[in-house]
């Protein structure tokens, strides 16, 4: 495995009970590219909770029976997974339900705890028994024992994330209240909407609220916990929204650079930024940092078509259709091992000769992983009769693992740990070979309504203490307790303040 999606939560408080298993399934499908490997609903009528989780896609998992066992309700959260904390097991599908002694809880995550492991072990210690594999569970095990001894679910979530470390966008629903929080990092998208009917939404991104019907209000802030509960009797809307601010502004915001670059929908604003635009910033960028003599600018399907036009925009060399994409298979990322994914790719495109044949081409896609998908479509590029093949890249080279929600797992799969730049140009027989500066990474996004941005998988900067043992200059961090490299409290110095 190398680079692989990641999560997407969802969650609706209407006024009045009604089909928001129908809501979330409509929001899940638009979520669908951030997780492959399972998903869920949990609908809450009046207090109970009824639930339907599974390995699947949602438009496989949720078929019109299912749906209607759920009911109606006046609230539901909803999640499609890519696991990376746990198997992708159907036992390990969120959203996760909790009963515990004052309620129950179900809860949605996107994101990646670092210190999940450190968290689980302390709880297991205090007598936790836990159901699943996820960090996710760690989360809500963390609320649930602050709610023992605080009067809310938000005052809980509030005091929980004293020792939560990493990256969450959370949606987490009560019998009364939905909740959504965001880390003070904001790794994560979370974004709130709200509905004709006085109600409000919850999503990991823009084209969700689409989805269903509802009309963008604004993104969650970094560190901030949104409440959406029902307003008293008399008030100007059925459902009012508050917000928890304490945790805002306590760190540096460093959003994940590559929800711009790859995740997130071309069709989203994150952060107040347009991911479609971003994309072609990146590829003006890439246009004025590594030019080239061509005659046509080429996109690889689907996500690096953006920055192709913007590569076109900025370089006046003409944008053609080079590739046709199979409409019927997905990302080839969720494939299970390497052979799977190579064939995937040899299906996946197929390129337009009477475009391509006889021409100089720009050729351009968002990343190189391992550089399976580059090697193949330059070859068959070449097969149909490009003179020369200019490939440019709008991510810089992928060198280190992800510990905030995205799978980059071992730095053995990433070619440009082992390969330099122009070996690279070589194995995949490029002409000419360009990569996104991490600079213009950063700037890509600047427009965001955002302080700044992880880039750790590209420049090792992680933006939290990370208990990995790739991670060799944190190492001393975590197993003496002794912050060195900056004033971040680490894992056992947050236990000793526990009361
Ligand atoms: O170097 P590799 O290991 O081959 O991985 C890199 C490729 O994988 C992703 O595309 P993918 O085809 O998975 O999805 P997409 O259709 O959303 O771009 C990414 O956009 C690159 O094209
Ligand atoms: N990719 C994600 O955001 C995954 C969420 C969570 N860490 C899980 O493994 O289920
Ligand atoms: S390490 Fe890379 S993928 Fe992970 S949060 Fe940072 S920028 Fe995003
Ligand atoms: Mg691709």
């Amino acid at each position: 495995m190398a680079l692989e999606e990641e999560c997407g939560v969802f969650g609706v408080f209407r006024p009045e009970a009604g089909y928001v298993a129908h809501d979330s399934y409509y929001a899940l499908y638009a979520l669908q590219h951030r997780g492959q490997e399972s998903c869920g609903i949990v609908v809450n009528d009046d207090g109970v909770f009824a639930e339907h989780r599974d390995v699947g896609l949602v438009g496989d998992v949720f078929t019109a029976p299912v749906l209607e066992r759920l009911g109606t309700g006046e609230m539901a959260t909803g999640h499609v997974r890519y696991g990376t904390t746990g198997s992708r097991s159907r036992i390990n599908a969120q959203p996760l339900v909790v009963n515990h002694m004052k309620g129950t809880l179900a809860i949605a995550h996107n994101g990646n705890l670092a210190n999940a492991s450190e968290l689980r072990r302390e709880l297991e210690m205090r007598g936790s028994i836990f159901q699943t594999t996820t960090d996710t569970e760690v989360i809500s095990y963390e609320i649930i024992h602050e709610r023992l001894r605080t009067k809310s679910i938000e005052a809980a979530v509030e005091s929980a994330m004293n020792y939560l470390v990493g990256a969450y966008s959370l949606v987490v629903m009560s019998p009364q209240k939905l909740l959504a929080i965001r880390d003070p990092h904001g790794f994560r998208p979370l974004c709130i909407g709200t509905l004709d009917d006085g109600g409000v939404v919850f999503a990991s991104e823009t084209c969700a609220l689409h989805a269903v019907g509802a009309t963008y209000l604004r993104d969650v802030e970094p560190g901030e916990i949104v409440i959406a509960e029902r307003a008293p009797e008399g008030a100007q809307a059925p459902i009012s929204l508050r917000s928890i601010r304490t945790h805002c502004g306590t760190t540096p915001h460093t959003a994940c650079v590559f929800e711009y670059i790859y995740f997130a929908r071309p069709d989203s604003d994150v952060d107040g930024m347009s991911v479609h635009t971003a994309r072609q910033r990146a590829g003006r960028f890439l246009a004025q940092s590594h030019p080239a003599e061509a005659d046509i600018v080429v996109g690889v399907p689907d996500s690096g078509l953006d920055a192709a036009m913007g590569f076109s925009q900025e370089s006046g060399i003409p944008y053609d259709t080079g590739f046709i994409k199979n409409k019927y298979i997905g990302r080839t990322f969720i494939s299970p091992g390497q052979s799977s994914r190579e064939r995937g790719v040899r299906i996946k495109l197929n390129p337009v000769p009477s475009v391509v044949a006889g021409k100089r081409v720009v050729l351009v896609d968002d990343s190189i992983v391992r550089g399976t998908t580059c090697k193949r479509i330059i070859r068959l590029l070449r097969e149909a009769g490009a003179t020369e093949v200019h490939f440019r890249v709008s991510a810089p080279p992928f060198l280190n693992p992800c510990y905030y929600g995205t799978d980059i797992d071992s730095r053995e799969k990433l070619i440009a740990c082992h390969m330099s730049e122009e070996e690279i140009r070589q194995d995949i027989d490029a002409d000419s070979l360009g990569y996104l500066s991490i600079e213009d990474a950063r700037r890509m996004a600047e427009p965001a309504k955002i302080g700044g941005f992880c880039t750790a998988c590209f420049d090792g900067n992680y933006p939290t203490p990370v208990s990995d043992p790739e991670v060799s200059r944190y190492k001393r961090t975590i197993r003496t307790g002794v912050v060195k490299t900056d004033d971040t409290p680490t894992m056992w110095q947050m236990k000793e303040a526990r009361p």
